[in-house]
């Protein structure tokens, strides 16, 4: 199986994104969960997602994980890998996109890296190096609560540099209105002897853009981006006649696999918050006392006791998500990163609890809270199927140890108010 296209996403509601929109732009395609097992079949694909939980950890941790990534695709044939990041840059002033970027141009030669989280689909825009959210400057949208990586900066060429060795530039919409051959001349004004920079904020405000931008990073080894520029490159290539023909399709991966189903939340987005409202009028909903799980099992064992006692009724749904002031409070006292993690580690358990008891469909919201249960729950690799809404599709897993799963790994700010009832209305 030779792939056209690698990729390694910084976590693994991101890569169902990107898997997503890789697919219904023409790309046969799996997520894998890390770097997969040698005995792990996979299908014969034109791109490979390969998932990493690595947005929130020390980036020279993430650069050791994103570069044997980046090794295991080239040996299978990948002539581009795509970084896959946030929309929206998750990351703080030491984080990752910096030196992975850096790391991943060392590792193919060095070379100029056109960088853009545009998704304009999910209203993601970039101006003039400048992250909009919908109609907000990143900085005044809801991320700036984020509970791991809050964004206080709406200007990425400034974002990048603080986390970059070398110095970031920028192509603006005029050049790239202008075609590929502008932008490629605007980036080789940029070589690294010349200039000293390494990675590229590009703009992007329609998809023209993000086919334009596609077009030219195919040519080169190594891009960074959110799923804006993953369709920019599955229509580069499609357009360049390499994709064989038949496609992707996804209705293999939601033939019924029964059992019961339940929806796990710890993401604290507005939008997850707002879903979990609309969901407590149709199925039952146990908001998890945060204080509780982080001081001993208790808390997690009434939760497990709850669920068995509703679920064979219906889907039931447990939430640890809480608005950002009780957020806030919780990380005061036991700090940020210890009580993200301490309450990823009691969903994720909640999580393989309740597939023990019979779960089969699964809804999980938040990326580190998806990336901590679809490890306990060791899963090697999905299918990617039809998308529930833009940037979440339904994943059916490969090689799972308890049989076939559907599930849906929601990105915290994606989805309309009804997600989590459209999600489960889509698997059987
Ligand atoms: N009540 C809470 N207080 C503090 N942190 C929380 C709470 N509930 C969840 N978290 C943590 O917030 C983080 C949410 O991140 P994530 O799951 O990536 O969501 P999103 O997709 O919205 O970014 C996780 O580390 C999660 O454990
Ligand atoms: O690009 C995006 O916005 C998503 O794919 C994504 O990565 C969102 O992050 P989480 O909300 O942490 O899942």
């Amino acid at each position: 199986m030779a792939i056209l296209l690698g990729s390694i996403a910084d976590d693994y509601t991101g890569a169902s994104d990107l898997a997503n929109t890789l697919t219904k732009n023409g790309l046969r395609t799996v997520q894998t969960v890390g770097i997969p097992d040698p005995s792990l079949a996979l299908p014969d694909v034109d791109a490979v997602v390969v998932s990493l939980k690595i947005r929130s950890v020390p980036a020279s941790e993430a650069v050791t994980a994103a570069t044997s990534a980046e090794r295991w695709l080239r040996q299978r044939g990948a002539g581009h890998v795509l970084y896959k990041i946030c929309s929206t840059f998750d990351s703080t002033d030491a984080g990752n996109i910096g030196p992975v970027t850096e790391a991943l141009s060392d590792a193919a030669g060095g070379g100029v890296v056109l960088v853009t989280p545009a998704f304009p689909e999910t209203g993601r825009t970039v101006y003039f190096g400048h992250l909009f959210v919908g109609g907000q400057p990143l900085n005044e949208s809801p991320l700036k609560d984020h509970p791991l990586n809050p964004m206080h900066d709406a200007n990425l060429v400034r974002v990048l540099t603080r986390q970059s060795r070398n110095a970031v530039g920028l192509v603006d919409l005029t050049t790239i209105a202008a075609g590929p051959g502008a932008v490629k001349m605007r980036l080789d004004s940029f070589s690294f002897r010349t200039a000293g920079v390494t990675a590229v904020i590009a703009d992007a405000i329609f998809e023209r853009d993000l086919e334009t931008l596609g077009e030219v990073a195919l040519e080169t080894p190594v891009s960074t981006g959110a799923s804006g520029l993953g369709l920019g490159l599955a229509r580069a290539l499609v357009r360049s006649g390499r994709i064989s023909s038949g496609g992707a399709t996804t209705a293999d991966a939601i033939r019924p696999v029964g059992g019961l189903s339940a929806i796990v939340a710890g993401s604290c987005s507005k939008a997850t918050l707002h879903q979990l409202d609309i969901a407590e009028r149709s199925m039952p909903v146990l908001r998890l006392d945060p204080e509780r799980l982080l001081a001993g099992p208790d808390e997690i064992a009434a939760a497990i006791t709850w669920a068995g006692e509703r679920i064979s009724a219906g889907p039931v749904v447990i939430a640890a998500s809480a608005a950002p002031e009780t957020v806030s409070r919780l990380q005061s006292i036991y700090g940020r990163e210890a009580s993200g993690h301490a309450i990823e580690a009691a969903t994720s358990i909640i999580a393989t609890e309740l597939v023990e008891r019979g779960v089969r469909r699964l809804v999980v919201a938040g990326g580190e809270t998806s990336g901590a249960a679809v490890d306990r729950l060791a899963v090697p690799a999905f299918l990617i199927g039809p998308e529930i809404a833009p940037g979440v599709p339904v994943l059916r897993t490969v090689g799972n140890a308890q049989g076939d799963m559907l599930l849906a790994l929601k990105s915290g700010n994606f989805g309309g108010e009804d997600f989590f009832a459209a999600a489960l209305a889509m698997m059987h």
